[in-house]
């Protein structure tokens, strides 16, 4: 969809833009939180980052909304072909003006969550502090209310909501000023399985009508298969498998699928490249092995059904040489 009656500011995103991470590292006091990190998103398309708790998803947002900066020699962050930790402040403010953004649960810059407002006051900020005309902000803040779920508790006060109808509030207002990136970190963070489908619909009709790229974090193999055109799994600061969702995810139900697919790498992952190689070679076998299993069963199953329709046809003769 278009940007249209922007009134403040020079939009650096004009449409969804390409994201590359690459070769990216970041320590905290001598700890490498991300060792090397690389990943691209194309234009328009959803990338899921997951991984346990701690590995660096939520740093690697910060990263790239410029909150952060990679290690002095480490690599770069592009969003839409600008560099963002060589972006000028200026330039960095016109750049978040184009990305919808949920952090630790509630959205930042200046579509945070504010108590002392209705929640309809809310969802009407990032446009009436950008200097859109009233009919538009009525437009476009009443649409994301509706699609997200709010109709219903627009004059309440963001305190007295349960915490799924918050974090809707919060997605709202990421969403709210059609956004062309949208940064959103762990949005079923703390949610049961019905708020976490919420979430997850409502997501997916508002991302239904913004020309935006998508990058999200979670936990949840469900959130990641409903929104996720493509899944990076990072461990230890690493990313450890990246492709298509459904690639990725393959034969993944719960945790134990989840350790038995990936725990063994982050062994991997902590140690040099060469054993890295030796995943990759270990992760391809595994595959390999999974097809010729398959192929097995199939011509055993082939010549089960080959053996029973000859008893069978034995049977029927015999009847009706009898007969
Ligand atoms: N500003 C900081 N100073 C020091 N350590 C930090 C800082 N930010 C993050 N860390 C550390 O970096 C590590 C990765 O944290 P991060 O929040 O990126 O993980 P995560 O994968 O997002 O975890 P979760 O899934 O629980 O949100 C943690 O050990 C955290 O304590």
């Amino acid at each position: 969809m278009a940007r249209t009656n922007r009134p403040t500011g020079a939009a650096l995103l004009t449409t969804a833009p390409a994201i590359e991470i690459d070769d990216v590292s970041k320590s905290f006091e001598g700890d490498r939180v991300l060792d090397g990190v690389s990943l691209t998103v194309a234009p328009g398309r959803t990338l899921v980052i997951m991984g346990p708790s701690g590995v660096g998803k939520t740093t690697l947002t910060r990263i790239l909304l410029g909150l952060e900066t990679p290690d002095d020699g480490s690599g770069d962050v592009t969003v839409g072909g600008h560099v963002v930790h060589d972006l000028p402040p200026a330039q960095l403010r016109d750049l978040r003006r184009g990305i919808g953004v949920l952090l630790g649960g509630t959205s930042i810059y200046d579509s945070s969550v504010f108590g002392s407002i209705s929640a309809w006051a809310n969802v009407r900020y990032p446009l009436e502090s950008r200097g859109y005309d009233e009919a538009v902000i009525e437009d476009r803040a009443w649409r994301r209310m509706v699609e997200f779920d709010l109709a219903d508790v627009a004059h309440q006060l963001p305190g007295t909501l349960s915490s799924g109808t918050r974090r809707r509030l919060a997605l709202a207002k990421s969403f709210v000023d059609d956004p062309h990136l949208l940064v959103l970190d762990d949005p079923g963070a703390a949610m049961d399985v019905t708020n976490r489908r919420t979430i997850v619909e409502s997501i997916r009709r508002a991302r239904a009508d913004v020309d935006a790229t998508m990058i999200l974090t979670c936990h949840d193999i469900e959130m990641a298969r409903a929104l996720g055109d493509d899944v990076a799994v990072i461990l230890a600061g690493r990313v450890v498998a990246f492709g298509p969702t459904a690639e990725i995810l393959e034969g993944v139900v719960d945790a134990d699928t989840w350790d038995e697919r990936f725990a063994f790498r982050e062994s991997f992952a902590q140690t040099d490249d060469r054993s890295r190689s030796t995943l990759d070679r270990v992760e391809t076998a595994r595959r390999e092995t999974s097809s010729w299993q398959w192929a097995t069963y199939l011509l055993l199953a082939l010549m089960g059904l080959a053996t029973l329709i000859a008893l069978l046809s034995g049977v029927i003769d015999n009847v009706f040489t009898f007969l």
